[in-house]
């Protein structure tokens, strides 16, 4: 297969310009319907409850189809079919139709299984297609025709990798980068079509080295299971889970762009609604906080929080000491426990056992207090000695009385308190004896010391799978939220009647001929509106609900996750569809997965599938080269992934010696023509470089952790040696950084090229 222009470019240039120009006044149209619709349904009033219903059914539904027409004004359409039954089919970002005619389409959804063989034909397997053709397009112009004929004589001369489309491929990938992530929707390849259009349910793992377009491929699945499963995700969402807030930014508007916006895109770290983790681990930190034992350290924890009086509880009462000895509270305690329910959620049946054995006591006094003087009446034939001079209801009323005094509450709360997360947390990495407790043998002292801090530290991302933990184990008595939820409500309602009275009163804004508000608006509807208003998408009420489960779940750098932030995702998805794509060559969390099958056996045994993405797309030959050096010092059986193309720019190494990096990065800004460069090193030296570097908005300085997924035209690697030191995994994070360029590489060491560098150039 080769790209193969027609000789009469100029010709069909405007056959296709003539296509195109008559697809978007068809999506103008498209436009200008959806709009009418959506004015017509926001000026529609009251009506019958259903009526209200099919109203804002409309406004969501013509709101969201207009966003989605807007989305896909670039690049409409981008291909076309020619098959030997003499039929053609364009494709595009979103299907359009004839419905003048009989309903033919006219463009193609890429999505749609007929668009297919778009990407998956090939000479060897033409699937009936006689001719692609890639169409390229400057906002509504047609610039460019790239045209494969798929016989096998053309094949044989075709690239060794399969690719399809090549032409509208390789100028895809010359493009200089703008520093945001574009999606590929144009030029997918075979390999990369069949994981995007992997069945929805288990869990599939898309293995690939670096460049070969596992975060493209994992958003486009996203798009595409939205589109096909629509009526199953549209309500609970996709989540799209990155490594940190910068990737998140620079994929942050693939999907927009391909007119998809129920997926919620977030770290592990976001993950706790109400939390923020802007704080840092150490690494060894972070390591042991992502450790499975934790669960067990957390349990106990929990348990260390529930105490016994060592020998007796005084609580005041009336006046008077009510005593809890060790024995009834250790039985409260036991019962408690029995039930398996959560912490705060078992707190209940304690604190009701000892309230309990307090009204008895308190009782029991009552009666020698109110028989105390009295002189010893005979008793009457049937009459029992004992008997009970306080009836079950005075009995009630002491019991009563103690549950609201608070001073009982307080030595009940000693006992067992009510926690949250949070508070657990902070005072459990905030004491170390706490920890000492909870953790047993399972820490040394070592790494027990590693997790210490001042109470009042910041939340980081390692506590955010810890704090999830903790929700379960100490469970959420919501009796509280419920009833904050009600009194919202109820003001939300007086407030909508409010206005409606301040409406109704004025006379200048309602005329007289023209309905009253109060007349087509009742107060619970208006305050419904105004809701409605704001109304979320399912990913924003999802971001907000820690319980809530999601549709289908994507998952990038899954190689770096740590044993605890599986676990919090995995109850994020407690059907087990999801997508996770990573390159374990890649981990540089000292948590982070070796090997997919260790990290997933256990959630879901071996019922997981691999696919594997074997061609770079970002990373030029001659880089590659060098990054197979360090690639073989993470592990010498691993393969880099070839690549697709070269840049005839060899890659460069020199010593830092008395040279300015200064002047290196501006020499480098230069060479890379008005395209994005970056600057990466050790973390320890960010802070100094910051203060040298020259400011450009071309410019990212970036330690190697937070440079993971993304890519830049040129990059500059300092300190190789020491990033290698620098961590368990350092062989890992130099092979990362050295695959970050898209065209020009240079290595500015400190003190001696490293081995696999040397004669680099
Ligand atoms: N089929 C394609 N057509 C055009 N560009 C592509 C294609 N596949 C990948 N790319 C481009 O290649 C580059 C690398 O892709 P991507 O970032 O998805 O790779 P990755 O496997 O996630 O890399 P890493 O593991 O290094 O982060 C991106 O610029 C992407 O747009």
């Amino acid at each position: 297969m080769s790209p193969e222009r027609e000789p009469d470019n100029a010709g069909d240039l405007a056959g296709e310009q003539d296509y195109v120009s008559l697809l978007y006044r068809k999506l103008d149209a498209e436009r200008e319907f959806a709009q009418r619709r959506l004015t017509g349904a926001l000026g529609q009033a009251g009506g019958t409850p259903q009526a209200r219903t099919e109203r804002d059914v409309a406004t969501t539904t013509y709101s969201e189809r207009l966003a989605q027409l807007s989305s896909v004004e670039q690049g409409l359409c981008f291909g076309r079919l020619d098959f030997d039954s003499g039929e053609t089919t364009y494709v595009g970002r979103l299907g359009l139709f004839d419905e003048d005619g009989d309903y033919e389409p006219l463009l193609l959804d890429w999505r749609a299984p007929a668009a297919r063989p778009f990407y998956l034909a090939t000479a060897a397997s033409p699937e009936g297609v006689r001719r692609r053709r890639h169409i390229r397009t400057l906002s509504r112009r047609v610039v460019a025709l790239d045209d494969e004929i798929l016989d096998l004589r053309a094949a044989d001369q075709g690239h060794d990798l399969g690719l399809a489309g090549e032409a509208a491929l390789l100028a895809a990938l010359e493009r200089r980068r703008t520093g945001e992530m574009s999606d590929i929707v144009a030029t997918i390849q075979a390999e990369q079509d069949r994981i995007i259009r992997d069945e929805l349910s288990g869990v599939l793992v898309v293995q690939g080295g670096p460049g070969t377009g596992k975060t493209a491929v994992a958003l486009h699945r996203a798009a595409y299971l939205l589109y096909t499963y629509r009526q199953q995700l549209a309500t609970r969402g996709v989540l799209v889970v990155g490594p940190n807030s910068t990737f998140l930014r620079y994929i942050g508007q693939v999907l927009p762009s391909l007119g998809e916006t129920g997926v919620l895109l977030s770290t592990v770290g976001q993950l706790f609604p109400g939390v923020r983790a802007t704080g840092a681990d150490t690494r060894e930190a972070a390591e042991v906080k992502g450790r499975r034992t934790m669960i067990e350290v957390l349990a106990d924890a929990v348990a260390d929080r529930q105490q016994v009086p060592d020998d007796v509880l005084e609580v005041e009462f009336d006046d008077g000491v009510l005593e809890l000895d060790r024995a009834t509270c250790e039985q409260a305690r036991a019962r408690a426990r029995a039930t398996l329910r959560p912490h705060n959620v078992a707190r209940r049946v304690f604190v009701d056992q000892l309230l309990d054995a307090l009204a008895e006591q308190a009782s029991g006094r009552l009666e020698v207090d109110l028989f105390e003087g009295v002189p010893e009446i005979p008793l009457d034939e049937g009459e029992t000695a004992g008997a009970e001079v306080l009836d079950a209801g005075d009995r009630a009323d002491i019991r009563a009385e103690l549950a609201a005094s608070d001073k009982v509450l307080a030595a009940l709360d000693s006992l067992w308190p009510r926690l949250t997360p949070q508070r657990l947390l902070r005072d459990l990495l905030g004491a170390p004896e706490r920890l000492k407790s909870a953790a047993g043998g399972r820490l040394t002292e070592a790494e027990r010391a590693s997790l210490v801090r001042p109470p009042k530290s910041r939340w980081t991302p390692a506590d955010v799978p810890l704090l999830d933990e903790l929700a379960e184990l100490l469970g959420e008595d919501d009796t509280e939220e419920r009833a904050a939820r009600e009194r919202r409500e109820r003001e939300e309602r007086a407030y909508a009647e409010g206005v409606l009275d301040i409406l109704d009163q004025d006379e200048e804004i309602v005329d007289e001929e023209i309905l009253r508000v109060s007349d087509i608006l009742d107060a619970e509807l208006f305050a419904e509106r105004q809701q409605r208003r704001s109304e979320l998408t399912a990913a924003e009420r999802a971001a907000r609900d820690r319980r809530w489960t999601f549709g289908h779940l994507i998952v990038d750098e899954a190689q770096e996750l740590s044993p605890m932030d599986w676990r919090l995702l995995m109850r994020r998805c407690p059907s087990r569809s999801m997508t996770l794509v990573g390159d374990v060559a890649q981990t540089g969390a000292a948590a982070g997965a070796s090997s997919w099958g260790e990290m997933l056996s256990p959630y879901v045994e071996d019922r997981w599938r691999l696919r594997e993405l074997t061609v770079n797309y970002r990373t030029p030959a001659e880089i590659m080269d060098l990054a197979a050096g360090a690639l073989a010092n993470v592990d010498p059986r691993l393969r880099a992934p070839a690549s697709v193309r070269e840049s005839g720019i060899p890659p460069w190494q020199r010593p830092l010696g008395d040279a300015s990096l200064r002047e290196i990065v501006a020499g480098e800004l230069r060479a890379a023509d008005g395209g994005t460069v970056a600057v990466l090193c050790p973390a320890g030296r960010l802070a100094a470089l910051r203060e040298e570097l020259p400011e450009d908005e071309r410019l990212s300085l970036l330690g190697v952790e937070e440079a993971k997924g993304l890519e830049f035209d040129g990059v500059l690697v300092l300190a190789p040696e020491e990033i290698v030191a620098g961590s368990p995994r350092g062989w890992n994070d130099l092979y990362v950084a050295l695959t970050r360029a898209t065209r020009r590489l240079g290595v500015v060491y400190t003190e001696h090229a490293l081995e696999p560098l040397v004669g680099a150039g």
